[in-house]
């Protein structure tokens, strides 16, 4: 539309006739009169409003849907998930096979309390059947109060006609009693004698019993106790959905939150019910969730039940409100469904958990880094650990294992691991194996490329891409996981602290598409823990219960906390494993699947089997010492030399060790050793920090003569 002012409508006619419908005035008069104002029966109110159009008609015209716009169109699930699932159904069948051996168990224990309560009631129900019978049979209780009323009225007649009428009805009853206990009496003789097996007469005698203890026994007193206790589940309706989106103050009025045609319905999702609403113009699903607490209260539930989410490839202004029937954290798990047997592929994604909704969650390792931070106890360990369970099923994948806190989580993947490739302890000697490690990697990622290339050209890939058909056909090119738990202890060791995590960013750069993947645990969740060269890189970053927005920021990515990942509502503990994870496909909160030690234990001896009993041995860097390798390559006559000249050397003479390495690096390397470094060393006329060679023989001569 244009901004062209509308033209006023013209002056009125002052002088065209006017017809006055004079009953309409009267009734005016009449208003006017008791202080009311008489309604125009033709008022602003009742006329339909014409629309202004202002300027041109810019708008497009309304059109039908084509074909392929209206096959597009989605539909909402016909079949409930757990008949088209396999992991529900396994899941809905385990917990029908559950409930009902409770109820059988418990039935079975009580069943001394029901035999006694029979034995009460049936005869009580025995009397009360014959004296039915029998007063049916005679027709007494049928006239009974009209034949009372004739005698108290002392009207002999009525009372004789209406006493005819009931011995006429008795006297074809009597035949049909007669008959009655005839086949009855019959019946019981036959079950009595040896004709009827006993397997006959046991139940037809105890249904017998059993019929006349609920006939005999009073209607508030049931045979079988109650077995089952109810939840009491809150039923989300649009009233209560509007409510609760109400209480978060951000939309003022409850019409403006509309439940979308054809996706609105509120309906059973997994164990809760889902409402998919539109938020009003200027709010958006990310309000609602980062005011979660204010809806849960609003719905009067726990905030453990109340999932509100941003829906993927939806506006911004649509919302999944999903509301469980019990706190998500008191519910059981569905097992993982690699747990009794099955393999994975590194190149195709696997079951890593569930979320709340109880759905599988998947988790993938191709061309991508995992990050796994938390705060102790927030189940890091344990989350990475189903990885690492997932790729050990792979016959494919090669692993290197360092546990820097040396608890022993990682213990049962040691035979997946070549002899230099695991370590498990909070010592100096695993963070240098660890920091050897990521040295292999660094040569990895140097060979790595050239041949896959050759094998690409070959035509084994379209991309210089490490895929299974090349792994599978070069030994030297298995994809590599390493896993390093409290990786924070590596980072910031004060002497291979700034090297390591040079060398962590050229992996996790340059691996990704070679098939090397990092999977990194950390508590400390810092700039100086976890430096962002490291973290931005990593595709796959979970984040586990944090105490604020910054660690959620740091461990997901800028303004993640922003986009509604709260990991901080969950509480080490009772949420230990759930995390929010982002990095492949849309954010997600999920649960690991929960794999203890000994499962653990099983998966990695099925992964010992699929790779023939063995770990293939790998060729490690030898160990190096920097100051050594300063000396190697120290041109003679210099007396000092610049940090920059001196790692571009240690690069090109020993590239598996020092290809990573910056001057920085190198400067704290260097400093970690207790040599003298200096800010001001002159080459050339160029005045920079780095290192004088007097001081590297000192060093060199101390450490020397120091005994072990
Ligand atoms: N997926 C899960 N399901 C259920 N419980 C879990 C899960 N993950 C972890 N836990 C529980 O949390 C506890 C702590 O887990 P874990 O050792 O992985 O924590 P962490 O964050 O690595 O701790 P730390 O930093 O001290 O190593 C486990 O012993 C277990 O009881």
């Amino acid at each position: 539309m244009t901004s062209e002012p509308i033209t006023p409508a013209g002056p009125p006619d002052e002088k065209a006739a006017r017809i006055v419908d004079l009953a309409q005035r009267r009734a005016d008069r009449a208003a006017a009169a008791q202080g009311l104002s008489a309604a125009d029966a033709a008022d602003a109110e009742t006329v339909a409003p014409e629309p202004v159009l202002v300027g041109e008609v810019v708008d497009p015209p309304d059109r039908r849907p084509d074909l392929s716009e209206l096959l597009d169109r989605r539909g909402g699930p016909v079949l409930p998930l757990w008949l088209t699932d396999p992991g529900q159904r396994r899941d809905m069948l385990r917990r029908a096979v559950n409930s009902a051996g409770y109820h059988v168990g418990t039935h079975l224990a009580l069943s001394p309390v029901y035999a006694g309560k029979v034995a009460w009631y049936a005869p009580k129900g025995a009397a009360r059947l014959v004296g039915q019978v029998l007063g049916w049979t005679s027709a007494e209780t049928g006239n009974w109060h009209l034949r009372q009323d004739a005698a108290n009225r002392n009207d002999p007649k009525t009372w004789l006609d209406l006493d005819r009428h009931r011995m006429r009805q008795a006297s074809w009853r009597w035949w049909v009693t007669g008959a009655g206990t005839l086949t009855a009496g019959t019946g019981g003789l036959v079950l009595a004698s040896d004709l009827t097996p006993w397997w006959v007469k046991v139940p037809v005698l105890a249904a017998g019993l059993v019929g006349l203890a609920r006939h005999g026994r009073p209607l508030d007193k049931p045979i079988l106790a109650r077995t089952v206790v109810r939840p009491v589940y809150r039923k989300l309706t649009a009233e209560l959905t509007r409510k609760g989106i109400m209480a978060t103050g951000l939309v003022k009025r409850p019409e403006d939150i509309v439940f979308p045609a054809g996706v609105g319905e509120i309906r059973r999702d997994g164990p809760g019910y889902l409402a998919i609403v539109d938020l009003p113009d200027g709010v958006i699903a990310v309000d609602v969730v980062e005011k979660r607490e204010l809806l849960a209260g609003g719905l009067r539930l726990p905030v453990d039940q109340v999932w509100p989410e941003v829906m993927p490839r939806e506006h911004p202004s649509r919302l999944a409100l999903w509301v469980a029937d019990r706190p998500v954290s008191a519910m059981k798990q569905p097992p993982w469904p690699l747990l009794r047997g099955g393999q994975t592929d590194y190149f195709k994604p696997f079951v890593y958990g569930f979320d709340p909704r109880m759905r599988p969650v998947d988790y993938r390792m191709d061309e991508r880094n995992s990050l796994f931070a938390g705060f102790p106890g927030s189940g890091k360990s344990l989350s990475a650990r189903v990885v690492m369970a997932g790729m050990a099923l792979d016959p494919l994948v090669q692993f290197a294992v360092f546990d820097l806190a040396g608890r022993g989580d990682f213990d049962a993947f040691e035979p997946l691991c070549p002899p230099d490739l695991f370590g498990s302890g909070a010592d100096e000697g695993t963070k240098q194996a660890a920091y050897q490690m990521l040295m292999w990697l660094l040569k990895e990622c140097d060979v790595r490329g050239p041949r896959i290339k050759h094998y690409a050209t070959q035509g084994l890939n379209s991309e210089n891409k490490l895929n299974r058909a090349i792994a599978a056909k070069d030994a030297r090119l298995r994809p590599v996981v390493a896993a390093i738990d409290e990786v924070q202890e590596l980072i910031t060791d004060p002497e291979i602290g700034k090297s390591s995590a040079a060398a962590m960013t050229s992996i996790i750069k340059r691996g990704r598409a070679l098939g090397i993947h990092l999977v990194l645990m950390t508590q400390r969740i810092d700039k100086e823990s976890l430096p962002k060269g490291v973290t931005s890189n990593i595709a796959n970053r979970t984040c586990l219960a944090v105490p604020s927005h910054v660690e959620v920021d740091l461990a997901l990515g800028t303004g993640a906390y922003r986009q509604g990942a709260q990991p901080t509502r969950f509480e080490v503990g009772v949420d230990s494993g759930w995390g929010v994870r982002v990095g492949y496909g849309p954010m997600v909160s999920a649960r690991a699947a929960y794999l203890d030690r000994a499962a653990i234990e099983k998966i990695c001896a099925r992964g010992v089997a699929l790779r023939g009993g063995t770990a293939a041995a790998v060729d490690m860097p030898t160990a190096r010492d920097i100051l050594d390798d300063l000396r190697a390559v120290w041109v003679a006559d210099e007396r000092g030399q610049h940090w920059e000249v001196l790692t571009t050397r240690l690069a090109d003479r020993f590239p598996d060790a020092y290809s990573s390495l910056t001057p920085d690096a190198l400067s704290a390397l260097v400093r970690g050793k207790k040599v003298e470094c200096s800010r001001q060393v002159k080459v050339k006329g160029a005045n920079r920090s780095g290192l004088y060679l007097d001081n590297l023989t000192k060093a060199l001569a101390e450490r020397d003569s120091t005994p072990d």
